[in-house]
């Protein structure tokens, strides 16, 4: 089992009352890093760009009133993991419903007791937390710790819908291990898997952002998701990529090999942003270049864009 630290999680707390805002963040301020936001639809701007891990939201606002704002983020399977709770002075049966039915996992009233305030945030921020590292784990390679390629399909789709509706760069990359069948043949399968398991971790530390990631392909590949880099710094990643397993010195006396274990690398980018649909010849495209990387000599890289 994963281990987390709540002290980590962020918290959005929407009020339009400055003085409610600064109530509930005297709070929680010792225990999280918290956000506020004083409308419904700036709370959703805030969601867009750095998901919470969870919400405080008052009902009553002007504009986008908190169930709008729930209702919102609960259609969409971005968002709808994000556990919300409506701080709010409102207590009959038919307004409390209605905070249910928006989607809400419970309610805190005001005025704030500030230990039911912080124990109702406590819980259910430890059932996120939960279930996000169950999903987690079901989402790992057993051999290398890092992404699998379940996760690999899961979350490229999530990372490209983002960057097509908030138009930013985005690239796939797919890296693969040369010679790596007369590495097994030389060395052993246990070896083999060593060298597996340190190039993945090298690797993983190459990830430039919390957005981006890196995944088991399958065999002695991994696909990298680039998300808001340029051309030129994803340039630069690749050859970090290289440099990086380069560095490992692993020794390949092998026909063919370069004394010491090295990548291929094959990487589109999308130059502008496009329909869902191209995100299949995307990663076709990576495929591709891959395969010229590996013909014109291997331990290079080919990055090219896939232009709309
Ligand atoms: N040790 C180990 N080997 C694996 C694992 N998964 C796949 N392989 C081996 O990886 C090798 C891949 O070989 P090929 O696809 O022929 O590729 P290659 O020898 O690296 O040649 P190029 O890619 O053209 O440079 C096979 O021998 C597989 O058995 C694994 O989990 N552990």
């Amino acid at each position: 089992m994963e281990y987390f630290n709540l002290a980590n999680a962020n918290i959005l707390v929407v009020d339009d009352q400055v003085t409610n805002l600064q109530i509930i963040n005297e709070v929680l301020k010792e225990h999280y890093n918290v956000f506020v936001a004083r409308s419904g639809e700036a709370a959703l701007a805030h969601c867009y760009k750095n998901p919470p891990d969870i919400i405080l939201l008052d009902v009553n606002m002007p504009g986008l009133s908190g169930l709008d704002v729930c209702q919102t983020l609960k259609r969409d399977p971005l968002y709808q993991a994000i556990p919300i709770i409506f701080i709010t002075a409102l207590q009959g049966a038919q307004d409390e419903n209605a905070c249910w039915d928006s989607g809400a996992v419970d309610f805190v009233r005001k005025p704030i007791n500030e230990a039911t305030l912080l124990n109702r945030v406590k819980a259910h921020l430890t059932l996120k937390f939960q279930a996000d590292a169950l999903r987690r784990s079901a989402l790992l390679d057993g051999l290398t710790n890092v992404y699998n390629r379940r996760y690999f399909e899961q979350q490229i789709e999530v990372e490209w819908q983002r960057c097509f509706q908030h138009n930013v760069p985005f690239a796939v990359v797919m890296l693969d291990v040369d010679h790596f069948k007369s590495y097994n043949d030389s060395y052993g399968h246990l070896m083999g898997d060593d060298c597996l398991k340190a190039i993945a971790q090298t690797l993983n530390e190459c990830v430039p952002n919390e957005r981006s990631f890196l995944a088991r392909y399958g065999g002695e590949e991994f696909v990298m998701v680039l998300v808001g880099l340029s051309e030129s710094k994803v340039q630069q990643l690749t050859e970090l990529c290289m440099s990086s397993v380069r560095a490992l010195g692993i020794p390949h006396g092998a026909d063919g090999a370069k004394d010491t274990v090295t990548l291929s690398i094959g990487c589109c980018l999308s130059i502008q942003n496009g329909a869902s649909s191209i995100l299949s010849e995307m990663i076709a495209n990576a495929d591709k270049y891959l395969y010229q990387a590996k013909e014109r000599g291997r331990d290079r890289a080919v990055v090219d864009a896939l232009v709309q």
